[in-house]
């Protein structure tokens, strides 16, 4: 299905060198890359040989496929840039999800747009194995007349069985009761309420399925326990007038057997869009059952619909255009799937947790005076989420945006290669322990969602405190270590601490305006004198309440301190930063880039 809304972008159409790179090496409707073509090179080369693709693949960020594409292991390795695979279309099989997975490389697809299509397709092969309409066809173009020779069966009253009655198996089974067919399915995994609804009887194993059927068709995936699910020992069970389906993979019948089966009339037809191998090889049982006179075949068209197509091509374009542009898909197959309301309501929140995460290790890490050592391997980190937020139960992109946030400033890639697929593995790599935890009562909240970032190197110290909120699609940071401020965590910043007294301001305005650097904002904030602080009681964090307050009275000797935060236009060298720091008044300087 279509996106509902599109993903905003803050990617610019005028920049046109260097732009990001997409590969297409299928056939996808024009109508999704209409949302690419103003940001990224399209390529869509025809006929691709696998060679080609290995040698291709370092240079693009993002590869679009349908089914015929396989995207190997080796592929994905040499794939140094590519951030997302995107299956315009449902099933995965041509694509090694776990290589991806291991790559850092979303893989995404389009899990509802060509069902209808699927669906559609399996009802005209069923009524087209009934009722010998290939056949009429062919013998008609050849001069025939051969009327008693096809004689067919009616659909209605027949029973139709389905294995698998996930979306294109329920849609299946809703048109077969129009029909007039009896229906009854097999899937461990079926709600029963809504099998029942459908009018669909659900059984428990095959061989209470196979011996009722008059119509067999498989909806599953392919898999483990769906590969050769329907093999000679299976097809002995049905009526010797049975009829069977595959609109699903190729393999879940297993070939030799089916072919077999309708050579010695232990069933009757079968109608097939998908095979083990496409196209069939030569010599295969694919290819014999598609030139068998009781086989109706068609090349895979199952979602060859124009409406299908349109469908998966603005859906998975629109997930690429997202990631892309530093957003989150809606349908990740290898990740939690995110829904659009989540994804809305999530997404400043995302960007509020990255700033915070380089925030911390860039102000953090610059900072000699810091208690609890500098950089971000080996601390446990603590993401409190407070009020509203607290109800988000999938907050896996919140916790890959801190893990991007708190490695960009020390990595290579600058964290660009983060995100919800590998964000755990790599908060391991480096040492990161983090813990969310979920705060729905706070007492004294005075945003609808509060979000704080606690780093400790060793149980029972106050650790390092960065909190913020997000208004109206606003981000905004409300606490710095033990100062409560509101800025906006963006552009460059510098973080002055001094000691709250007369004259700072015009001191550190004159050192800037000497090195012509021009102040775009400057937020002065106070020391929490017991507000926030210790009200929080660090819930989940080990730290109660009491220990809360008695490290704020502990550190109630710095009264007269103060944080100035100034947002600043030009580049701030290190002789900036020494001259500031050398001040009257300055304990501590930082410069931050968000
Ligand atoms: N021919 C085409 O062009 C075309 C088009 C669309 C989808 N498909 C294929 O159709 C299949 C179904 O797609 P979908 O969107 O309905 O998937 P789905 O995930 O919605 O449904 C699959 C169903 O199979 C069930 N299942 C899994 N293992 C089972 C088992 N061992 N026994 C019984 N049931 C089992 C699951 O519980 C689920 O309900 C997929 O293989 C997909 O690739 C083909
Ligand atoms: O899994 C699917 O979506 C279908 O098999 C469609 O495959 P196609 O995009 O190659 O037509």
């Amino acid at each position: 299905m279509a996106p509902s809304t599109l993903p905003e972008t803050s990617l610019d159409p005028t920049e046109t060198s260097n732009r990001p790179k997409i590969l297409i090496p299928e056939k996808v409707s024009p109508d999704g890359l209409a949302l690419l073509s103003p940001y990224f090179e399209i390529h869509q080369p025809k006929n691709l040989s696998a060679e080609d693709l290995l040698a291709q693949i370092p240079t693009y960020q993002a590869l679009i496929i349908r089914s015929e594409t396989k995207v190997t292991a080796s592929v994905l390795a040499a794939a140094t840039k590519l951030k997302v695979v995107a299956r315009a279309g449902v099933g995965v099989d041509n694509v090694d999800v776990d290589a991806a997975t291991k790559n850092g490389i979303i893989v995404v697809n389009s899990p509802s747009g060509n069902i209808v299509a699927a669906a559609e397709h399996t009802i005209a092969l069923l009524m087209a194995v009934a009722r010998n309409v290939p056949a009429g066809d062919r013998s008609l173009r050849n001069g025939g007349w051969e009327r008693s020779k096809l004689v067919g069966t009616e659909v209605g009253g027949k029973t139709l069985g389905i294995i698998g009655l996930g979306k294109v198996g329920l849609k299946v089974a809703r048109m077969g009761v129009g029909l007039g067919m009896k229906v009854v399915a097999l899937d461990p995994y079926a709600s029963p309420d809504i099998a029942a609804a459908a009018n669909v009887t659900l059984v428990g194993n095959l061989e209470d399925l196979l011996p009722r059927a008059d119509f067999l068709t498989i909806h599953t995936p392919l898999i483990a326990s769906t590969l050769d699910l329907i093999s000679t020992k299976e097809l002995a069970t049905m009526k010797t007038t049975a009829k069977v389906l595959n609109v699903a993979r190729g393999g879940v019948y297993n070939e030799q057997a089916l072919f077999d089966a309708l050579e010695a009339g232990i069933i009757a037809g079968a109608g097939l869009d998908v095979f083990t191998s496409e196209p069939p090889s030569p010599g295969s049982a694919a290819e014999a059952l598609c030139r068998h006179p009781k086989v109706v075949a068609t090349p895979h068209l199952g979602a060859s619909t124009v409406e299908a197509q349109e469908n998966v091509s603005l859906d998975v374009c629109a997930q690429v255009l997202s990631i892309l542009n530093g957003g989150l898909p809606s349908s990740a197959v290898n990740a939690p799937l995110i829904l659009p309301e989540e994804y809305r309501k999530l997404q400043p929140f995302v960007r509020l947790i990255e700033k915070m995460g380089s925030l911390y290790t860039q102000h953090y890490s610059s900072k000699p005076s810091s208690t609890i050592g500098k950089g971000v391997g080996g601390k446990k980190f603590e993401l409190i989420y407070e009020g509203e937020l607290a109800s988000i139960s999938n907050t896996r992109p919140l916790f890959a945006a801190l893990v991007k946030g708190l490695t960009s400033a020390i990595s290579d890639s600058g964290g660009r290669d983060v995100n919800i697929v590998n964000a755990s593995l790599i908060a391991k790599e480096k040492g990161l322990i983090i813990n969310e935890t979920h705060t729905r009562e706070s007492a004294n909240l005075v945003y609808a969602s509060l979000v704080t970032l606690r780093a400790t190197s060793r149980p029972g110290e106050p650790g390092q405190v960065i909190s913020g909120y997000v208004s109206g699609r606003g981000i905004y940071i409300s606490r710095l270590d033990r100062f409560n401020t509101s800025f906006v965590p963006e552009g460059t910043l510098l973080v002055l601490h001094n000691y709250d007294e007369p004259g700072k301001i015009g001191g550190v305005g004159g050192i800037l305006g000497r090195h012509g650097i021009n102040i775009k904002f400057m937020s002065v904030a106070a020391l929490d004198r017991g507000g926030r602080g210790a009200s929080i009681g660090w819930p989940g964090s080990g730290f109660g309440a009491s220990e809360a307050v008695s490290v704020e009275q502990s550190e109630s000797e710095a009264e007269n301190e103060a944080l100035m935060i100034l947002g600043v236009n030009g580049a701030v060298g290190k002789e900036v930063e020494v001259e500031l720091r050398e001040e009257k008044g300055i304990l501590d300087v930082s410069v931050v880039r968000l």
